[in-house]
């Protein structure tokens, strides 16, 4: 199992850079992260929050978390429309608010062998992709929330180090 960041670790603000060997290393990696994303019950994992910088993220939005999804120096070429969601973080545990988003996506990525593809998405996996491509590029959720917010949760964050060290 990978370690997860923990909001507000700096790492977590790294831009990853873009993976160019594909390899049984990088394979390796993508398995290691899926092991971690489900055993934390989350539904993606960017490389950046196990402090892994390149632009990696691996997705799982099935109920049955039968389905891998990879997506290695993924791009959003296109989007369209406006959604909100109450979304959570592997990164920040117990910390959830709305945030708004495209609601579909048009995505261009490469697979585990290098290989393109692009993929239109919307629904919870728009909603996914744009929330681990923010990871890559070293943006936490609680980032688009208002300053006042953001100030709220680190304090209440402090203080549960404090209670726990
Ligand atoms: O930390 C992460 O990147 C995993 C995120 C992915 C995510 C966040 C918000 C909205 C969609 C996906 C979550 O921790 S996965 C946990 C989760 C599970 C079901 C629905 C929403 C979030
Ligand atoms: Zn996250």
């Amino acid at each position: 199992l990978l370690n997860i960041l923990h909001y507000p670790d700096e790492r977590l603000h790294t831009v990853a850079a873009p993976v160019e060997v594909f390899d049984a290393a990088l394979k390796q990696q993508i398995d290691d992260m899926f092991e971690t994303m489900y055993e934390a019950k989350g539904i993606g994992l960017a490389a950046t929050q196990v402090d892994y910088h390149r632009r990696l993220v691996v997705m799982d939005i099935s109920e049955e978390r039968d389905e891998r999804r990879v997506f290695i120096n993924p791009e959003i070429v296109e989007k369209d429309g406006e959604t909100v969601y109450e979304e959570g973080c592997l990164s920040v545990p117990g910390i959830y608010d709305k945030v708004t988003r495209a609601e579909r996506v048009k995505v261009k990525a490469q697979d585990s062998d290098g290989k393109t593809f692009e993929l239109e998405a919307d629904g919870l996996l728009a909603i996914c992709i744009q929330h681990e491509l923010d990871h890559l590029n070293g943006v936490v959720f609680v980032e688009r929330l208002s300053q006042m917010k953001q100030q709220r949760i680190k304090t209440k964050l402090k203080k549960r180090e404090k209670q726990n060290m």
